[in-house]
């Protein structure tokens, strides 16, 4: 029987909607160091895209079904810690040497670490070697600003990575690196395009620990163990009464022209409101799925994956703040040319003088 030495490490990966936490664990998880590393993907919304967009050398992947980790699936993921363990002492898997649990734009990282820290036989086993949180030097001012969660994101972060600084103006980083040091004036700064946030290390923080924190964290702490989790059950699809998440979805598409058209009216006309869109599109006569990515208005270059797991299909996850579903489920059967009452074609959409985006295809 395997008695593994000492806690694995458990490093959480989190940053808001969009900010790179997929993106940059793809690079990390190459290094060989992490071969031996689990990572557990959770995703907020009805259809998980993530496993096919995060890519590890082992089967070392596990998704966690829908629903928030700070929410509905806090139980799923100390369930996930506990058969890992299981499977790892009656030797069906090989040691771990670390899990990395990459969560939700959405989620509040705090319950999730208090999960772990609070459970008796879970801790006994496994340690929180810290939180790296990431922030979009685009989007991060003003996601730090409008949405709770991307605070509490950076304030209990042992490091802070700042990703698409290849994108943004220096002063927009200026300005971001200010309001960082302002929540979470102890914890390390990194530029993603640093090589140090290209190497393993980068996940590695020694023991967390709340007292470095900001003094908020430390309540945050205290105030979720009084209240134990019960106030976080709800729709997993509703993060607050703002927030929707669902997905669109489709067969083959006759060209990617149509997808991208769509985005950039969706991002043209709504993108304060759009704070993702991502997911896989089928093309007929082509086997490769198209990976599409928006953050708010920014829509980023599409990529390929190899090849389909399961039948080609379109399926895009899209979550929203005050823009209701069915607007955007219009756009998107409109740009499908599907026929609907009282729904004008493509043709007419993108002919319509009033529109304010002029992309013709
Ligand atoms: N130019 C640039 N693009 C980036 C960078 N980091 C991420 N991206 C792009 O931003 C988009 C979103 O990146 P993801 O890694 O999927 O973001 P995420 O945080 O995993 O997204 P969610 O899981 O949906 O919250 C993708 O198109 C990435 O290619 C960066 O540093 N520079």
């Amino acid at each position: 029987m395997y008695n593994p030495p000492a806690p694995i490490p458990v490093s959480i990966v989190t940053g808001f909607l969009g900010a790179g936490k997929s993106t940059l664990l793809n690079r990390l998880l190459k290094d060989p160091a992490l071969n031996d590393a689990a990572v557990i993907i959770n995703e907020f919304g009805e259809v998980g895209i993530d496993h096919l967009l995060v890519q590890s050398s082992g089967d070392s992947i596990i998704e966690l079904s829908n629903g928030c980790l700070c929410c509905t699936v806090r139980g799923e993921l100390i369930d996930t810690l506990a058969d890992l363990l299981d499977r790892i002492q009656t030797e069906k898997i090989k040691p771990v040497s670390r899990v990395i649990i990459e969560t939700t734009g959405l989620a509040d990282p705090v319950p999730v670490l208090l999960a772990i820290m609070a459970h008796p036989a879970i801790a006994a086993s496994f340690r929180i070697d810290g939180v790296v949180t990431l922030v979009d030097a685009l989007a991060g001012r003003e996601t730090l600003s409008r949405h709770e969660e991307a605070a509490r994101q950076a304030a209990v972060a042992d490091r802070l990575v700042i990703t698409k600084t290849d994108l943004a103006k220096p002063e927009a980083r200026d300005e971001l690196l200010k309001s960082l040091e302002g929540l979470n004036p102890l914890a390390e700064i990194v530029d993603v395009a640093d090589p140090a946030a290209s190497t393993p290390a980068l996940l590695v923080t020694g023991l967390f620990d709340a007292a470095r924190k900001n003094a908020s964290v430390g309540e945050w702490l205290t105030a979720e163990k009084q209240a134990g989790g019960h106030h976080h059950h709800h729709d997993v699809n509703r993060h607050d009464a703002h927030i929707r998440a669902f997905a669109l979805t489709a067969g083959r598409l006759a060209s990617p022209a149509i997808i991208q058209a769509f985005q950039h009216r969706l991002a043209a006309e709504h993108g304060d409101k759009l704070l993702r869109l991502k997911g896989v599109v089928a093309l007929a006569g082509d086997d490769r799925p198209l990976v599409v990515h928006g953050v708010r208005d920014t829509i980023y270059p599409a990529t390929r994956l190899e090849a389909w797991e399961g039948e080609p299909a379109t399926r895009l996850v899209v979550i929203t703040s005050d823009l209701a579903e069915a607007v955007v489920r219009e756009l998107f059967e409109t740009y499908l040319d599907r026929p609907g009452i009282d729904r004008p074609d493509r043709a007419a959409l993108d002919d319509n003088p009033l529109s304010t985006f002029g992309f013709r295809y």
